[in-house]
């Protein structure tokens, strides 16, 4: 048993896994305790280190939770909406912080996690970025300042091989748009127009997706009014800023009271 934090990765062969694997080895505040991936995978009796392709680090890929997290606090995860509604519970079991990147959840999954949250900490997040929260924030203001006449329209662009949308960051600009004009994103979202649409709804937030290449991660939320436009932008260049976020939620998490936490409260924003 070591006195530095040990953090598990889950889906560690992943796009985010796998650069999660690097930032939490690298970190000097924490130690990998464990690499996670679904029954099956190749990766699962490798060493993670040597499955990527580099040196061995001592950790092996197993597909059993309660094992990998024998000797962990915290666990990330960029996984699949039931990979992580299951991991939860065992999480909460575990008494590890449970930091969750997955994008994609629909309300029964959320209230599952909900359920898990009572026994533990969970630090869920659409966007780990400090650069996305900030501008959430900003969203949230410049709709609580602007009038109806502003239509909100909400673009994002994703790689090619992302499997939902509206992207998780986009609905979490959605929904501080909607606060900041005291309204719910459900009642007042469009999510796919296509046809006869007929004129847009005044007060509606309008989304739109784009996928191609390898792009990381855009959005632009765009507040059109008459005669003029506000847009307020984020680019991310480099999956890092999404996993360094998560390594800093996960050793925040270690010192909180069981609960619901996002990465506002992280970074106190
Ligand atoms: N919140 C954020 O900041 C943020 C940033 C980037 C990606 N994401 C989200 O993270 C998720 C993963 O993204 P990605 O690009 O790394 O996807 P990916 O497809 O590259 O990786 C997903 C990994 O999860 C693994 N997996 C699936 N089921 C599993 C299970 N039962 N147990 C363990 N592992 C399992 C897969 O084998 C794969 O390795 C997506 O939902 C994405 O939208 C969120
Ligand atoms: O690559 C992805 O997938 C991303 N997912 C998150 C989202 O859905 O917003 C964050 C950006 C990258």
């Amino acid at each position: 048993m070591s006195d530095i934090p040990g953090i598990v990765v889950n889906g560690a062969s992943g796009r985010m896994g796998r650069m999660l694997v690097n930032l939490v080895s690298e970190n000097p505040a924490c130690r990998l305790a464990g690499a996670l991936e679904r029954p099956g995978h190749e990766w699962v009796g490798l060493d993670v280190g040597t499955a990527m392709g580099k040196p061995a680090i001592g950790v092996t890929v197993t597909d059993d939770p309660l094992e990998a997290m024998k000797d962990a606090q915290g666990v990330i995860d960029f996984t699949a909406p039931a990979a992580t509604v299951a991991l939860a519970e065992i999480a909460a079991q575990a008494r590890a912080v449970h930091v969750i990147g997955t994008t994609g959840l629909d309300e029964d999954d959320l209230s599952k996690l909900e359920a898990a949250a009572r026994h533990a900490v969970i630090v869920r997040a659409g966007n780990m970025s400090f650069g996305v929260n900030l501008l959430t924030k900003l969203t949230e203001t410049v709709s609580k300042a602007l009038d109806m006449e502003f239509d909100i329209e909400i673009v994002e662009a994703h790689h090619k091989h992302k499997v939902d949308a509206p992207s998780g960051t986009a609905l979490m600009l959605g929904e501080a748009a909607a606060e900041g004009r005291g309204l719910r994103l459900d009642k007042v979202a469009d999510r796919g127009r296509d046809g006869i649409t007929g004129e847009r709804e005044e007060g509606h937030i309008g989304f739109s997706a784009i996928r191609g290449g390898d792009i990381v991660g855009e959005h632009d939320v765009i507040f059109a009014g008459p005669g003029e436009r506000i847009i307020l932008r984020h680019v991310a260049t480099d999956r890092a800023i999404f996993g360094r976020g998560a390594v800093k939620a996960a050793l925040w998490g270690m010192g909180q009271k069981p609960g619901s936490y996002d990465m506002m409260d992280v970074l106190g924003l």
